[in-house]
This record gives structure tokens, sequence and C-alpha cells, in this order.
């Protein structure tokens, strides 16, 4: 028995290949905690019909970024950081929700190494139930399947974290260094978007949003004009608004040429920054007669976002 703890890095995962875009996305549709398609037992052919549908496009944005997502690396790079930070009383493990290692593997591997105790680390700085509760509500199920008893607690959020809060404004900052006149710069906050439903039944996601956009533009003073929008609509229902495209679209026609994406809702580089934003927006954006459009990186191993992340642990450790 090892007396080390396993620190549980739980994210979305994505296809590690091109071949793997189709289980990705089935694994995603199937999931009822993101998205409820008719009565259980027909989800799964319905998903399969959707998941044929949507695979040959989602594989070319794939393709234009390199083949597959980069998440695994970036994730596993966060681990090491960590780790590092933490010193020998912690081990890193990844479990994926929709792609490799799965939590079951993760688990698997955690029990071979002999360690008993578990805290489960959401890569998702803001809680919805559709991202932080499907990875815990997997956990769950795993476990009580495992035939194990593990010791294991949560970290679920972090979106108003000092330290997570610093992390990002270094790279708004970083962004608005790429301006001439860094004043005359537009913000746009583009946030994964998320059916309305979910928020009208409670759902605390947009709420951690808007909490982080006004924690990030109190450090940075009194800065550019700034807008929150949301991306990845992803269903025909209503999801939160106004979207990333169409205001880009209502800045242009108020005569904005200058605009700094900051991407929010995720910690790491994926095909929602390196393809939607880098790629679709950025040729909407010259279409629309905007000059300069930048992207603020993403925290992937930003030290001070690793800091952040090691923070919340030692707090929890301690409490
Ligand atoms: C089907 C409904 C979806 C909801 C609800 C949803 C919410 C949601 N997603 C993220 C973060 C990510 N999503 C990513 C990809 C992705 N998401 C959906 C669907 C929903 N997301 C799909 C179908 C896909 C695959 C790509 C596509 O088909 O367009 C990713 C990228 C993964 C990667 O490439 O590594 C992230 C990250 C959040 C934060 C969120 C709600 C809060
Ligand atoms: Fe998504
Ligand atoms: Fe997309």
């Amino acid at each position: 028995m090892s007396e080390k703890t396993a620190l549980l890095l739980l994210q979305m995962g994505g296809p590690d290949s091109i071949a793997a875009v189709e289980p990705f996305l089935m694994n995603l549709f199937t999931d009822r905690d993101i998205i409820k398609i008719g009565p259980s037992f027909l989800q799964p052919f319905i998903a399969r019909r959707i998941v044929k549908k949507r695979a040959p496009k989602v594989a070319e944005h794939y393709r234009e970024i390199g083949g597959k997502s980069p998440i695994r690396e970036l994730t596993d790079a966060q681990g090491q950081g960590l780790q590092a930070l933490l010193g020998d009383d912690y081990r890193y493990f990844v479990a994926m929700r929709y792609s490799r290692p799965s939590t079951l593997e993760a688990l698997a591997a955690i029990r071979k190494e002999g360690i008993q105790k578990i805290v489960a680390v959401s890569l998702y700085p803001h809680y919805s139930k559709a991202t932080t509760g499907s990875s815990l509500n997997e956990l769950n199920r795993v476990l009580k399947q495992a035939g194990h008893r593990f010791e294991v607690s949560f970290i679920d959020r972090f979106y108003d974290h000092p330290i997570y809060i610093q992390a990002l404004t270094e790279k708004v900052r970083e962004g608005l260094a790429q301006f001439p006149d860094p004043a005359k710069a537009q913000i746009l906050f583009s946030a994964h978007s998320l059916p309305q439903s979910f928020i009208d039944e409670g759902d605390p996601y947009l709420e951690h949003i808007q909490t982080t956009v006004r924690l990030v533009m109190e450090q940075l003073g009194d800065a550019s004009p700034h807008h929150l929008c949301f991306q990845s609509k992803a269903s025909p229902v209503k999801w939160l608004e106004p979207s990333t495209e169409a205001t880009l679209k209502r800045l242009a026609g108020e005569g904005k040429k200058e605009i700094l994406m900051v991407p929010l809702s995720f910690v790491s580089d994926h095909i929602e920054t390196l393809h939607e934003i880098d790629i679709q927006y950025a040729e909407e954006a010259k279409s629309l007669g905007i000059e300069r459009f930048v992207r603020s990186p993403s925290l992937n191993s930003s030290p001070l976002f690793l800091e952040c992340l090691a923070d919340l642990v030692r707090r929890h450790a301690a409490s």
C-alpha cells in the first residue's frame, strides 16, 4: 500500500487520431449528462445517426489542426507540472470523459500503484452538470463497479480562485500587448455555450463565467471595452447568447477594427481555440473588415495556472 495521494485530473478528452473522431463523438452524444436525445433506450441509435452526419466535418477540422486534439499531451504536461510543484506525496493520473485514458483505466492504474487516496480535480474552471457533473457521475459509477474502496474527495470548480484570475489576466495582457493601442482593442470573452435549459434548471455555469469575467476586468484595471459571448453551439435548441459570431458582426458594424478574443471555459488548447477561433472566426473577422484579430494564449502549462492548481490541492489537503 502506498502513502501517496493520486491526483485524478478530469478532462473532456478529444480524438487522438482521425480514426478516433467517430468513437469520441459517439461517447459524447450517448452521454445523457451532456445531451438528452429522445428516451434513453433510443439515444444510442439517434446518436449514431447524428455522429455519422457530423463526423466528416469534425474530422476535417481536426485534420486542419494536425490530425488530432492536443488535449492529451497538454493535460499530461499540466499533470507533470503540478506533480513537480507538489512533490513526492502526489502522483497524477488523467481521466478523459470521452476518450482515453478513460476513468476505468485511470482507476485501474491508481490501484496498480497501490494508492488508496484520490483527489479528483476537475480541469473545468466553471461548474456545469454537462462537464464536471458528467465526469463526477462517471467517476462515481466506475467507483461503484470497481469492487475496491478508494478514499475519494473532489475539487470541482475554481472560477474565482485568485491565482486562476491572475493567470488568465496575464494571458489577456499578453494578447493586449499585440495591439499598437491596447485601449482601443475590444476584448471578447468567448465562453463555450450551453443550452439555456441547463441554466433554467439551476446550473451555475453562466454565473461562474460572469464572475470570472468581472474578476479579470477588475485586475486589468481600466482597460479596453469588453464583451461576453458564447461559441460552439452544438444542437438546434436555444443556447446561451449572444453568439461569438453575432458579436463579431455587431462590433464590425459599429466600426470596431481591433478585437482580442479571450477563450474561457477551458484551460488548454483544443479544437475550439485552434480551429473555431484561429481559423473560422479569424476568416469571418477578416471578411467583416476587422483589421486586427488576436487570440490570447490558452493557459496550458502557464506557471501561474499550475500554481493555482497546486494551491487548490494544498488547501484541499489542509481542510
Ligand atoms: C452536445 C452538446 C454539448 C454541450 C452541452 C457541450 C458543452 C460544453 N463543452 C465544453 C467543452 C468542450 N467541448 C468540446 C467539443 C465538443 N463539444 C460538443 C458538444 C457539447 N458541448 C461536441 C459535439 C464536441 C466535439 C466537436 C464538435 O463536434 O464540434 C471540446 C473540445 C475537445 C477537444 O478537441 O479536445 C471542449 C473543450 C464545455 C466547457 C461545455 C459547457 C460548459
Ligand atoms: Fe462541447
Ligand atoms: Fe466546433
